[in-house]
């Protein structure tokens, strides 16, 4: 992928400091600005082609679409529930986080709750604060011998299991992508979710904020819970139901919360902060030198690799792209691109493409055909000079716009090769390219094969027509008298019936329809 040009960044949160020094190492201007309201952050996002924050700024729609030169959002941390990533993506704009950063603290901090929970630590400190010695009040239970039950069996929830074994509780877990033979082999034993509730003596949710994980634990899960269960929550507000767990708390069928994290930060509601058997901490889980040191730093890292082109690292919203970042990738997404435009100028129909399939052929594009796919989209979709698609954005864009996108890679193949197909209203052109000598070059389009690779770049006017001496040079009249010089050409193997020549122009013919009575078709492009 071409480096992503960014030049000015807004860090609108605390983030360590060692962020801002990397940026500005590398060029990258960088502006602090916290505790900004949503329509401050609106006014000023335009000015940056960066944007890095943590958990607090709420990077909506609005902010998005704000942010006219917006091209990379980057998350000091780890969840992105914060930000709208599908309205980044369909502007184009790469969203990143650094999801390991944290880990450790995050754990740490789940694993002090189960114990402040166990032991009553909080309530009891409070009481000493307040000149008392309640011994009786603060009878508390060992962690030894406990079930813990782990919802998210990712880094964190990993993590959280080796501590607490080492207090030896059992613990058992539930995560519908880790194999239960991957976390049985951390000691987590899986079982479906119905199958843990009545087993747990705590839970503990480790997973992000999604819809399906919106009120994960609600009524009818604690209804299925052991009287007394406690439950701690250092992933995302939300995922236990505050409601619910208010009246769980209030009932006594939960024993004890342990809240890192609120629907709303801070929590306008205080009822579950301020019930007895509820601990809670302001979004705490990160907030260690460590865990910030490692997350500044690496996203500051992932954003100068980014704009180096590098290496893309962390993007959650473009998964594609990531081997699109291989040194010698470049050529072939300008190889993509251009067989887009190419294909774009040569499809007579003005309707609607319907499909397009992609195809790469050789083994060393094996992982090329989603960043290639993207790159012809890019080509065919963008309309004259101005802001057009993205490889960020061009899929996305397909499906909204009715196509559908077929991929295909050959590798029993000898040659390396991308063959690009678009129907349109029931007819095809399709286009057969490469990269030779780190050139883009056109080696077929709609079955005629060029004598002479075409490089993809300048004027290029190609046309069909039958194969004839007058042909040629009819052609170079029309163009003679338009002042338009013939720099390169190129006809195709075939002798006989209609075929495509392609040329390369000094400049594009004011009027294309001067060829009309020379030629079947014809198509003048910039590449
Ligand atoms: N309190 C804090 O300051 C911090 C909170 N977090 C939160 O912790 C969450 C987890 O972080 P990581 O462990 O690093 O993420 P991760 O991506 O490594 O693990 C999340 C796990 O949840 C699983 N999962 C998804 N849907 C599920 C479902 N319906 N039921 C059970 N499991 C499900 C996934 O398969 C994955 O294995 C983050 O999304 C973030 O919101 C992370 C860091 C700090
Ligand atoms: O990384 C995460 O998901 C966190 O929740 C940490 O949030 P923070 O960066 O401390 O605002």
């Amino acid at each position: 992928m071409a480096p992503v040009l960014v030049k000015r960044v807004l860090i609108s949160e605390s983030v360590d400091p060692c962020c801002k020094t990397i940026l500005q190492e590398n060029g990258i201007e960088v502006t602090e600005k916290q505790q900004m309201t949503k329509e401050e952050l609106i006014a000023e996002i335009q000015n940056y082609d960066g944007l890095v924050v943590r958990s607090a700024t709420k990077v909506t729609a609005d902010v998005i679409n704000a942010g006219s030169n917006l091209k990379i959002i980057g998350r000091a941390g780890t969840g992105v529930d914060n930000v709208d990533v599908d309205a980044a993506t369909k502007r184009g704009i790469i969203v990143m986080n650094t999801p390991s950063g944290n880990t450790i603290s995050a754990a740490e901090l789940t694993c002090a709750l189960l114990m402040s929970l166990s032991r009553h630590i909080p309530q009891a400190v409070m009481s000493m604060k307040d000149g008392k010695w309640d011994r009786k009040k603060f009878m508390g239970a060992e962690l030894y011998g406990k079930v813990l039950g782990i919802v998210g069996l990712g880094r964190i929830g990993k993590e959280v299991a080796g501590r607490m074994q080492s207090f030896g509780m059992k613990t058992i877990g539930y995560d519908p992508i880790t194999p239960p033979e991957v976390s049985a082999g951390w000691g987590v034993e899986q079982m479906s979710l119905e199958q843990l509730w009545p087993q747990c003596d705590y839970i503990t949710v480790h997973t992000p904020l999604m819809p399906s994980t919106t009120g994960l634990l609600n009524d009818a899960s604690f209804a299925k819970c052991k009287k007394g269960v406690k439950v701690v929550n250092c992933a995302r507000g939300g995922i236990i139901d505050e409601a619910a767990l208010l009246r769980a708390v209030e009932s006594g069928q939960c024993g004890g919360a342990g809240l890192d994290v609120f629907v709303e930060e801070p929590p306008k509601n205080r009822a579950l902060v301020n019930h007895p058997n509820v601990i809670s901490c302001p979004h705490l889980g990160a907030s260690t030198k460590e865990a910030q040191a490692r997350c500044g730093k690496d996203i500051a890292l992932q954003i100068v690799d980014m704009v180096t082109g590098k290496a893309l690292v962390g993007a959650v919203n473009a998964q594609v792209l990531v081997s699109s970042f291989s040194p010698d990738s470049h050529q072939w997404i300008r190889l993509g691109e251009s067989m887009g435009r190419v294909l774009k100028a040569c499809s007579t129909s003005k309707k609607p493409y319907s499909q397009v399939h992609v195809t790469s052929l050789g083994e060393s594009l094996k992982k090329s055909t989603g960043f290639l796919s993207s790159a012809a989209v890019v080509g065919l979709l963008t309309e004259g000079p101005q802001k057009g698609p993205n490889l960020v954005n061009a899929l996305p864009l397909a499906a909204e716009t009715g196509i559908t996108m077929k991929t295909d890679h050959n590798d029993s193949n000898d040659r390396e090769a991308c063959v690009v197909e678009v129907s349109v209203n029931g007819s095809s052109c399709k286009t057969v390219g490469s990269v030779q000598a780190g050139v883009p070059v056109l080696l077929e389009l709609n079955g005629s094969v060029f004598r002479q690779p075409v490089p993809l770049s300048g004027h290029l006017l190609f046309f069909k027509a039958a194969s004839s001496t007058e042909l040629l040079l009819s052609i170079t009249g029309v163009l003679a008298a338009a002042g338009v010089e013939l720099e390169s050409f190129s006809a195709s193997t075939a002798s006989s019936g209609d075929q495509w020549y392609c040329m390369g122009i000094s400049s594009l013919l004011g009027d294309i329809g001067a060829l009309k009575s020379l030629v079947k078709e014809a198509a003048q492009l910039t590449v």
